[in-house]
């Protein structure tokens, strides 16, 4: 792979902050060495002791001496070295990537903590799209990612999608403008980035078969595209033989994956994982090192003694937790929906995530509906238009989000917005 071709020219113009080299050569010499070279503060002035973290199921552990130490202070850009070390024997056990162990200045897999993957999301943008680019994305799609590429000024290319993910042959209709040998010409506007949510996607919740991913990384080989897997929902499968990634079918190091603890950890400890050729995660790691340095350092160390303490079967276990809950959740919302819903709107059940994506029959735009009448009766939903690459097209569809509602409150929501409809259709007229 040739991965000069898909970087933007800030990006290849990032060099290697001077200090954080010297961070490194410092991390790297014996204990013998006296470093008067970086302009870290002297933690002994932090006013922060100790801290005991206890979990809802009573276990605990402490955060003292030398952890607490490295969770107050500067850390490596890459992450916190013993969760960057567990993180990619995660990814080894669940997606043993094909490029693992390539050797060559190539490159195999590298890995970098992340602020959120929203964070890894925005430095690749920034890392892979310039002004006028054409970019392959899922429609709909995430409203976060939207917001990021917006101002980037590219060129969406809306691939469909229906409630098992991205159609191939629309994917390959939209390429259609190009042939395979357009990769190869420098001044070409072939598309180079495929963006896809390929579990309980955000928002419409469907998730792609491994028959479409493999099409889809057959068709990424014939055109030379690298895939942005945006997976924080890989966790809330809700079956017990989860779908094999992008990154597990990756031969070529075309695949770059975006992990998230957000909705099976903690959201506001802000902790993502991105995964991928190292050529491309240095490029995020230069960006990192003049925007954020790195992600906290509480946050890392807090997430590697759990992980710690918990082993791989109290992972497993969390994970089940947690799809568990929003499987329950799932079908707590489709029985509402066919109580309250039906003959009013239509759905495909998700096998993963938390949302459902729902479309009002009779209502052309569903953007007025949400905005400003949905209050009246107090209930509130995702207005569809915001997961369209043109926010000002008509959309009959919104997004229900089954995570934090209670069963009384869905079934409630569901009555009110039947409630809304039946009112809307009648002003209608219809
Ligand atoms: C597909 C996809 N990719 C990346 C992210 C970002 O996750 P993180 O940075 O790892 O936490 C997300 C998070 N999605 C949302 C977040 C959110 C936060 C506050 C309020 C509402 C929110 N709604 O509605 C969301 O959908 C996502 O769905």
């Amino acid at each position: 792979m040739n991965y000069s071709r898909y970087l933007t020219a800030v990006s290849l113009a990032r060099q290697p902050s001077a200090l954080r080299k010297l961070t490194a050569i410092q991390n790297a010499g014996p204990p013998t060495l006296i470093t008067l070279a970086t302009g870290a503060p002297n933690s002994t002035l932090f006013p922060f002791h100790e801290a005991t973290i206890t979990l809802k199921d009573g276990s605990s552990f402490k955060l003292s001496d030398s952890l607490m130490t490295a969770a107050l202070q500067y850390g490596p850009t890459p992450g916190f070295t013993p969760l960057v070390k567990w993180l990619k024997g995660l990814q080894q056990r669940l997606h043993n990537p094909p490029t693992l162990t390539r050797p060559g200045p190539e490159g195999g897999l590298d890995l970098v903590v992340t602020t959120g993957s929203m964070d890894g999301l925005a430095k690749a943008f920034d890392m892979l799209i310039k002004p006028g680019d054409n970019i392959l994305i899922d429609t709909p799609t995430y409203a976060g990612t939207l917001s990021a590429l917006h101002p980037l000024g590219c060129n969406f290319l809306d691939v469909q999608t229906d409630h098992c993910g991205m159609v191939p042959d629309a994917l390959r209709n939209k390429l259609s403008k190009w042939t395979p040998g357009d990769s190869k010409k420098a001044d070409s506007d072939i598309p180079k980035v495929l963006y896809t949510i390929p579990n309980g996607c955000n928002p419409t919740g469907a998730s792609l078969t491994e028959s479409r991913k493999r099409e889809i990384y057959k068709i990424a080989q014939e055109y030379d595209l690298l895939i942005m897997e945006d997976d924080p929902y890989y966790f809330l499968q809700y079956t017990d033989s989860p779908a094999p990634s992008f990154l597990s079918m990756d031969v070529d190091g075309r695949v770059l994956r975006f992990d998230s603890f957000s909705k099976i950890l903690s959201s506001g400890m802000r902790v993502g994982f991105v995964t991928g050729p190292a050529p491309l995660i240095e490029r995020v790691q230069l960006h990192m090192q003049v925007s954020v340095l790195h992600t906290s350092s509480m946050s890392q160390v807090m997430l590697f003694k759990l992980f710690d303490m918990w082993g791989d079967d109290g992972f497993k276990e969390q994970v089940k937790r947690v799809k568990t809950f929003y499987s329950q959740q799932k079908d707590i919302m489709i029985a509402a929906a066919e109580k309250w819903l039906t003959g009013l709107a239509e759905w495909h059940a998700p096998v993963a995530g938390m949302f459902l994506w729902i479309r009002l029959i009779g209502i052309e735009d569903t953007k007025s509906l949400i905005e400003e009448k949905a209050m009246s009766k107090e209930v509130l939903l995702a207005p569809g238009y915001v997961f369209l690459s043109d926010p000002n097209e008509k959309t009959s569809y919104i997004r229900a989000s089954f995570s934090q509602a209670t069963p009384e409150q869905i079934d409630k929501g569901f009555e009110r917005l039947a409630s809304l409809i039946k009112e809307e259709l009648a002003a209608q007229g219809k």
